[in-house]
């Protein structure tokens, strides 16, 4: 078929392209096979967009006079609006798009016809085939072999040619096997735990049938999993109810007479049609443009696309626990074994095994557990949630995934390798490509269209030095720990940076990951000092935008001062922001000496925020557009020295006030929960109150938030405070606070094991770890500024006493002694400070959320301390 054939108008001038968030833009739309492109060529103005027609999921054509318009529903959820004039020419672009996109012969598809730019990219399909798994793997070899009984798929139409199965079941008794289950999907390995050698297996259901048939070679093959071991668990993904009536059409499951060392758990998990119907009233809910909060909540419920996200992560929170906790092998399947499988034993691997977590392994992962193991794109992603051809193969399982991947990545934000924005491209990608790598429902039927030969790999183009710096996190810090999620309600979260992302009432204030970092405040000084014009969704949709396809655009990087930055938090920010912007573009000041690794670093000048000429000069020769002001006396050592403190704290913000408004630079300077008083609310101390402190330290932070945004609402500087609590480190010790006591402690105790406590021992204070402390401020240096609805945040993470912190201590450290010496100064100082913090709004407007609780601080600081004292030669008590 000729592409022409379908294509009666494939230029139209003067047409409008409306689209949430942007201005109506007025160019020229062309149609091409696979593509439309509009573009604008008005003066100023280079806006393009290039839309794969495969991604048009429905379309609806309104006729009106001589003119029509289109609207275009997109399967990565976008929506956008043509008006086109003439009617004929309308309907002609109308025809052309329902026809192209909607072809279904795989070879004429765009990905066969797609060249990447760059030409030398030599494809590498199968990053992680079974072959490469199984040699890859020594541990495995011997109990396990690779067979390639189903070679040319005559065994298992939806396996690769080679699958991983127990070293003593040869090809002929996995014959047998494969016809006890459904689709020929025998049990095979998908996961070796190296820590206990335990195994995941996954497969579809058995054969059983009313008639209880047997399969003594599937008995024999169970058996041989868990040779050595006395039991394993078979989770079946659906109810005992469900399973029972499976056997009236010739499905079953294990029974125990049969399978006497298997013990069958059965979770629920829903799939096809009800995954599909709940994800359209999701998408629904979120496109409700009534703003009634209770319409929205329970279209929200209604949806019961969390519940969704929940049972999944919890039926693989509770396959690695049986895995890594109780030391089983699981066998995994429900019917027929392609999806919620998958989704399982995916999760699972990425909880345990932090090889799974790298950008690379996560990559590899979805490789081998969707698309070599046979999870059916083509039919699964053929529509999304606007089309009103509701086909019965069509489930977004997939996307389900990459929710429950986006709760974990949300809840362990250092644990993951990979970013939002990585879960956001693999969420388009699976239903409109460029690439290969989701076209067809299987192996066999890729090799069969040539894909792998005529076509180029996602996965493999995602590793390119530029896209894999684009998808990586940069606060990725990996843990051999296994990440359990929680999935409690108040735990799981709508993932705006998805479900939002297109919609026109919130997308202003839930940019996704991928925008964060890019607003530049140039511009949006600019806008401000225009009459009438302030910080609107238009101007916020430059950013947001879409529209230009892979790779992302290159952003420009923020170019960052820090003053005072050779205190207990400046090195270690510098350390974050380096990774992320280049280390040439943050610079640290003081107007101390710094020690050898922090000048060899990087970038570190002498600057006193008290000499406003010397600042200047740094800012303008250095083209510095943001800058983090942590000088400062803290509360105890400026209560001693009054006057400095107030030189320092007051007229050393203000040098930094002024120059940040005039050189239109982003300003963050930190508050504390010291900027409260006795007459606050203390539990918890919210935002918005009486704030009365009684500190030198206190007054000048709250003149600080108050001039912060003051010069913010008089002039547009965009500033930006966060409250932090107590910081508790390790590297560098804290600069003279009240809140000090809670690293002394950790010190004391592993060099003599005592610790005299300057405060009483029921003293209770807001703290953090500081890697929560230095998150949130790159977290919120970043968040758009649209997305804040205050200057000024208080953060939390846990309160504790002395007392309690010394407790938790002693559960690793049991001889450690405390004494209390309240201190009357710092006593009293901290009797006026809240005991808790309320940070609802940090969480609500910029997605903050702590990783570290009591429990996880102390083992950290014990571990670090420990180590750093070894290093140092230094005894461990
Ligand atoms: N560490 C904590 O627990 C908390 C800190 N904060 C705030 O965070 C910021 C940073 O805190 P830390 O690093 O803990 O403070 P720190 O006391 O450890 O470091 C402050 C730094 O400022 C430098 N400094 C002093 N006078 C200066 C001057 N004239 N010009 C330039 N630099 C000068 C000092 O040499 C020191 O390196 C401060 O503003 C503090 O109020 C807020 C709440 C809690
Ligand atoms: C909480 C703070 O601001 C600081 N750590 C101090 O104790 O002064």
């Amino acid at each position: 078929m000729e592409f022409s054939e379908h294509i009666k108008t494939a230029n139209v001038e003067d047409v409008v392209l409306r689209q949430p968030l942007h201005p109506p833009s007025r160019g020229t739309l062309c149609i091409t096979g696979h593509h439309l492109l509009f573009s604008n060529r008005e003066e100023g103005s280079s806006r393009q967009v290039l839309l794969l027609l495969r991604n048009i999921d429905a379309i609806e054509k309104r006729m009106s006079g001589s003119s029509g318009t289109i609207t275009i529903k997109c399967k990565d959820l976008r929506v956008l609006q043509l008006d086109i004039p003439g009617m004929e020419q309308c309907l002609n672009i109308a025809h052309s798009i329902e026809t192209l996109s909607s072809l279904d012969s795989v070879s004429e598809m765009y990905p066969f016809f797609f060249r990447p730019s760059d030409h030398s990219l030599q494809d590498q399909w199968g990053l992680l085939s079974p072959e490469k798994h199984y040699s890859q793997m020594k541990e495995l070899h011997d109990r396990w072999r690779l067979s390639t009984v189903n070679r040319d798929y005559l065994v298992c139409p939806s396996y690769p040619p080679a699958v991983i199965v127990p070293k003593n079941m040869d090809d002929d008794t996995l014959k047998k096997v494969a016809k006890f289950r459904q689709g020929g999907r025998f049990p095979v390995l998908c996961y070796y735990h190296k820590k206990n050698s335990m195994v995941i297996v996954r497969s579809s259901q058995p054969l059983t049938g009313a008639n209880r048939k047997r399969c003594r070679e599937d008995e024999q093959l169970l058996q041989a999993v868990i040779e050595g071991s006395d039991k394993g668990y078979i989770i079946d993904t659906r109810s005992s109810q469900q399973a029972l009536q499976a056997r009236m059409t010739s499905g079953g499951f294990e029974s125990k007479a049969c399978y006497s060392s298997w013990k069958r758990l059965h979770r629920q998990m829903e799939r096809g049609k009800v995954l599909q119907e709940s994800l359209i009233k999701l998408v629904d809910a979120c496109g409700d443009e009534t703003h009634n909060m209770d319409r929205w909540l329970s279209k929200l419920e209604n949806s019961k696309w969390l519940s969704h996200v929940q049972t999944a992560l919890s039926t693989a929170g509770l396959l690695a626990e049986c895995v890594e906790r109780d030391g089983h092998s699981v066998l995994v399947h429900g019917s027929e074994g392609m999806d919620s499988t998958l989704l399982i034993s995916t999760l699972a691997q990425l909880i345990m095994d932090p090889s799974c977590r790298t950008l690379e392994g996560f990559l590899a992962l979805l490789e081998r557990e969707w698309v070599q193991a046979g999870h059916p794109f083509q039919q699964r992603c053929a529509h999304s949630a606007y089309s009103h051809a509701r086909l019965q193969q069509e489930s977004p399982v997939f996307l389900l995934l990459l929710d429950c991947v986006w709760q974990l990545w949300r809840q362990f934000p250092l644990a993951l390798g990979f970013s939002e924005s990585l879960l956001l491209r693999l969420a388009t990608e699976a239903y409109a490509s460029d690439y290969g790598t989701f076209l067809c429902n299987s192996h066999q039927e890729r090799c069969a269209q040539g894909v792998p030969e005529k076509t180029h790999c996602l996965f493999w183009a995602l590793l390119r030095p530029h896209e894999r710096d684009y998808y990586s996190n940069p606060l990725y810090e990996p843990t051999e720990l296994a990440i359990w999620p929680s999935v409690h309600p108040q735990s799981l979260q709508l993932w705006k940076g998805l479900l939002l992302y297109a919609q026109p009432a919130v997308r202003v204030f839930v940019p996704s990951a991928a925008v964060r970092g890019m607003l530049c405040r140039g511009c949006l000084s600019k806008a401000r000092s225009l009459p009438g014009r302030t910080c609107s969704p238009r101007q916020m949709s430059r950013w947001n935008s879409q529209e230009t396809c892979s790779p992302p655009p290159p952003q420009e990087n923020p170019r960052v001062l820090i003053t005072g930055g050779l205190g207990q938090l400046g090195v270690g920010l510098a350390q974050i922001l380096r990774k992320q912007y280049g280390t040439e573009n943050v610079i640290l000041s003081d107007i101390k000496k710094p020690p050898p690794h922090v000048f060899s670093s990087g970038p570190f000048v002498y600057a006193d925020v008290l000499d406003y000429k010397l600042l200047r000069e740094l800012i303008v020769n250095n083209r510095i557009t943001w800058l983090v002001h942590y000088s400062a006396l803290l509360s105890a050592v400026g209560e001693a020295n009054v006057a400095l403190a107030r030189k320092i704290n007051i007229t050393g913000l203000h040098n930094v006030l002024d120059l940040a408004l005039e050189n239109c630079l982003r300003l963050f300077v930190p508050s504390t929960i010291g900027a409260f008083g006795p007459s606050s609310p203390r539990d918890p101390a919210p935002d918005l109150c009486v704030q009365r402190p009684r500190t030198i330290y206190g007054v000048s932070k709250v003149h600080g938030e108050l001039m912060g945004e003051y010069l913010h609402h008089k002039y547009g500087l965009d500033f930006r405070c966060l409250r932090y609590p107590g910081v508790i480190s390790v590297n560098t010790p804290p600069g003279g606070g009240t809140t000090d006591y809670a690293v002394q402690i950790f010190h004391d105790a592993l060099s003599t094991g005592h610790h005299e406590c300057y405060l009483r021992p029921d003293t209770r204070l807001p703290m953090m770890h500081i890697s929560d402390c230095h998150r949130a401020t790159v977290e919120f240096m970043q968040a758009p500024e649209c997305q804040l609805s205050l200057r000024t945040y208080n953060i939390a993470a846990m309160s504790f006493t002395p007392e309690e912190v010394a407790q938790e201590i002693r559960k690793h450290l049991p001889h450690l002694k405390v004494t209390y010496n309240p201190d009357s100064v710092r006593q009293t100082i901290a009797d006026s400070w809240p005991v808790r913090f309320d940070d609802f709004n940090a969480r609500r407007d910029w997605g903050w959320a702590p990783a570290f609780g009591l429990e996880e601080l102390v083992s950290d600081m014990l571990r670090s301390i420990r180590d750093k004292r070894t290093n140092e030669g230094l005894a461990v008590s």
